[in-house]
């Protein structure tokens, strides 16, 4: 199978006014087409960083990245992202937030078209009878929904998403990692999740990469050996148990913490 993302060697610091700060020190990640890619380590190690290099909004200092057998020189629009906070706008409906990556990426589909693409989006989420609200008028986790929505509603090549779940509770939380199992399932794309929560990790996705303290390098990588169509349970039964407790080691150990009492 051929990878989508391909980053190689990539290593970067930060020109800060007490001298450079290394973020990123070779660090290797390559995604096949299709896969999602969970990306975990310690507060601070160079996560956000690396979705920067990845859409393209940063160079490297050093190494390559690349998508779709392209080598990322600038910003792409067959990038979809989602952050935390999703940042709809609030002078537009749900609907109209959710076509605006497609005003710009295909300004000439026609505007019933968008809006199909948008409100069937809506529906698979359970948005379906808000496309006419404003953001303000949405709980956070219906926002965030919106905001995956908007993420792929152009069919990106790569949907990157930094810790999109984070600020919602915990039932929240699990209900929307429901409706990225079955987004990707009606709709395959690939994806690279930056992540704190282990389980999400394991949930979601068919890699974990386990990056190490700042300056980040891969330190762990582990295959989800789960079913494509898992259930929140499976998380209670001893395989996951397992995965997770490696992670947890892992990211121990990225941390300088290996060998405490845990
Ligand atoms: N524009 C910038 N200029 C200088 N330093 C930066 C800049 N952006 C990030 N940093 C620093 O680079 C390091 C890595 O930041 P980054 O946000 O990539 O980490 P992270 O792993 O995503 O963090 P967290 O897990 O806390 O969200 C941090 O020490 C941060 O303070």
């Amino acid at each position: 199978m051929d990878n989508l993302i391909d980053i190689k060697g990539v290593t970067h610091a930060y020109r800060t006014k007490s001298g450079p700060l290394p973020v990123l020190d070779d660090l290797n990640i390559s995604v096949p087409e299709g896969e999602f890619a969970a990306v975990v380590g310690p507060s601070g190690c160079g996560k956000s960083t690396l979705t920067r290099l990845i859409a393209g909004l940063m160079k490297p200092d050093r190494g390559e990245v690349w998508l779709h057998g392209e080598r990322v020189t600038g910003p792409r629009k067959t990038v979809g992202m989602a952050f935390q906070n999703p940042v709809l706008l609030e002078w537009r409906t749900i609907l109209q937030n959710v076509i605006l990556p497609l005003e710009i990426v295909a300004p000439g589909m026609p505007r019933r078209d968008r809006e199909a693409r948008a409100l069937h989006l809506l529906e698979m989420v359970g948005l379906k009878g808000f496309e006419h609200k404003r953001p303000s008028e949405l709980s956070g986790g219906m926002r965030q929904r919106a905001s995956l929505c908007r993420a792929i509603v152009h069919k990106p090549d790569v949907l990157i998403m930094d810790e999109p779940f984070g600020a919602l509770d915990a039932f929240t939380r699990e209900d929307l990692w429901q409706t990225m199992r079955d987004l990707r399932a009606a709709e395959p794309f690939t994806c690279v999740l930056i992540t704190h929560d282990l389980r999400e990790s394991v949930f979601l996705g068919d890699q974990v990469f386990v990056l190490s303290g700042r300056p980040a390098r891969t330190q762990a990588v582990l295959d989800v050996t789960l079913s494509a169509d898992r259930t929140l349970d499976i998380l209670f039964e001893p395989a996951a148990q397992d995965m997770l407790h490696y992670l947890r080691d892992q990211i121990r150990i990225a941390q300088g913490r290996d060998g405490e009492t845990h």
